[in-house]
């Protein structure tokens, strides 16, 4: 068995709300460089089964159009989504608060099914701190 890891990054607004403590802070409309690794398991060496520079092209293209320089927006966060449309900014809508966690299930849902290869394993890096990793049921 092989894996194959290609690899992106994005910037792009969230806040998450109702954090007690430390985490207070994240309600604040704030920015990050979000780092995304995909990993795909394969049986094959050939450099066809999963070619880098296609994989990146489609991989990418997709967090270039619907998230890179947008933002990440709970759709129950009511007064910023209603705000962000209104002005005719960059959005995505997630179903629940934008985290790391939420933002890895939702690239690997939404990315998965557009190249012809087993995707296993999808972390998101925000900032050079903070990680989350989704990963395919076995
Ligand atoms: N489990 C999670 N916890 C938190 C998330 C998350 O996505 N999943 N997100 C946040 C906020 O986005 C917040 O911006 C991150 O806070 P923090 O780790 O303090 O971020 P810093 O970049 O300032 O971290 P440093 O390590 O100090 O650079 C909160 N929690």
């Amino acid at each position: 068995m092989i894996t194959v890891t290609v690899k992106h990054h994005m910037s792009a607004g969230h806040r998450i709300l109702g954090l007690d403590g430390p985490g207070s802070k994240c309600a604040n409309l704030h920015g990050h460089t979000f780092g995304i690794e995909w990993t795909f398991r394969t049986d094959s060496t050939d450099v066809g089964a999963i070619e880098f520079a296609a994989v990146k092209a489609t991989l990418r293209g997709w967090i270039d159009e619907h998230m890179d320089h947008g933002y990440l927006v709970d759709i129950g966060d009511v007064v910023l989504r209603d705000f962000l449309v209104a002005q005719d900014l960059k959005c995505f809508m997630v179903s629940g608060p934008p985290t790391t966690e939420r933002i890895a299930a939702t690239i690997a849902h939404a990315t998965g099914r557009l190249v012809a290869a087993n995707l296993i394993r999808v972390t998101v890096t925000e900032g050079p701190h903070n990680a989350a990793t989704w990963e395919a049921e076995q």
